[in-house]
């Protein structure tokens, strides 16, 4: 395992296994495992914020656990922060904060002045520190407005902000975000994915972030991990990985009437028309700016936007690049055996970008 002094977050090998018990019969009962974690070896270095990605029941929560020491890993070697999670959970969790966009650890009942309080004695938090962040959080997240109102009462936008802010608190050098934006109104998103680049340009806080959208990727990481099945899929730069499946982003164009479907736009087809508006897909790891300037210099264009491919259809791709019996799956015509070599074979190790 390669050690470093800046090595925020080291996994060697992590494995866990789960042991199910299912009823198989009246009287019979079956004893299954789950290798939900399956071998997973990563560093992600002081300071750098990467995106932790994969399908439902890839094994990402489970890492994360692992990583915060409420689960103990089956087998393995982790450290964050120096410390071996399970060991000294105590002692982590003064160094880490964790989000989970699904539910807030906040108190339902008490105003967020108050949930804030309640933070700052379980860390105990000296006050002069404890006031410096607050302010800052307030200022930078928002919250000022919405100190006496009680949690239960905040919108999802205003609660996920208001949860980063008591994840903060105690300065926590790890932040471990788990779907920070998912729900999310787009202003509330770029509220969010803004503090966070914030957060980790002048804190140096290093930040592990699971999320289904890709734009929080896009926007907030240069380095991506993938796992699926409990396994490293890949490790590197979010272009390579479109790379490494041919996945396609989407451009929805609004016309200023019906028309045919946009033709002659090189590197782009249209796969979709609905009256005025069209969907054009393209090579995600290709730039949209010279497709967008043709389709303005030829068509009456009144509005577009971008989409970015699904998470789970990036991955779907990158399996038909390694298996073309898993072409099915992806939904695509895309040809196997043509990997850029960033990527990983299925339960291998994967190439770092570091
Ligand atoms: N406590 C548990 N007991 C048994 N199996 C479990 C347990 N927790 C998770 N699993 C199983 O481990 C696998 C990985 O689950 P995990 O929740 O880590 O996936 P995930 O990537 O976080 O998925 P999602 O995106 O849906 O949250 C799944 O098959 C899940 O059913």
């Amino acid at each position: 395992m390669q050690t470093s002094s800046e090595a925020c977050i080291e996994a060697d090998g992590l494995e866990k296994v789960f042991q199910v018990r299912r009823r198989t019969g009246v009287l019979r009962r079956e004893r299954r495992e789950v290798r939900a974690v399956d071998g997973i070896s990563f560093t992600v270095p002081r300071g750098e914020m990467v995106g932790f990605i994969g399908p439902n029941g890839a094994g990402k929560s489970t890492t994360i656990k692992m990583l915060t020491g409420i689960l103990t890993p089956s087998g393995g070697r982790l450290r964050v922060a120096g410390i071996d999670p399970p060991r000294e959970r105590t002692r982590l969790a003064r160094r880490i904060g964790v989000v989970f966009g699904q539910r807030t650890t906040l108190w339902w009942d008490l105003p967020l002045r108050d949930s804030y309080a309640l933070v700052r004695r379980i860390y105990r938090i000296p006050g002069e520190r404890y006031r410096a962040n607050l302010d800052r959080c307030i200022e930078l997240l928002d919250l000022g407005a919405l100190l006496d109102v009680p949690v239960r009462q905040l919108s999802l936008g205003q609660r996920m902000r208001a949860d980063i802010a008591a994840a903060l608190l105690h300065d926590p050098e790890v932040l471990y975000l788990d779907e920070p934006t998912i729900g999310l109104d787009v202003i509330s998103k770029a509220q969010v994915r803004s503090f966070l680049q914030d957060l980790n340009a002048e804190q140096g806080t290093t930040v592990l972030l699971t999320t289904h959208d890709l734009t929080d990727i896009e926007q907030l990481c240069k380095r991506v991990i993938v796992i699926d099945h409990g396994h490293l899929m890949y490790d590197g730069a979010l272009a390579g990985l479109h790379e490494v499946g041919e996945s396609e982003r989407t451009l929805v164009v609004d016309l200023e009437r019906e028309l045919p479907p946009i033709e002659g736009v090189p590197g782009a087809r249209t796969v979709r028309t609905e009256g005025p508006r069209q969907w054009l897909a393209f090579a995600a790891a290709a730039s949209a700016a010279p497709i967008v300037s043709r389709i303005a210099a030829d068509y009456p264009l009144v509005d577009l936007s971008l989409r970015e491919p699904d998470i789970e259809d990036v991955i779907a791709r990158m399996y038909a690049q390694q298996r073309p019996d898993a072409e099915a799956a992806a939904g695509t015509g895309a040809e196997a055996g043509t990997g850029t070599g960033t990527g990983a074979g299925t339960g291998s190790g994967a190439g770092t970008a570091g």
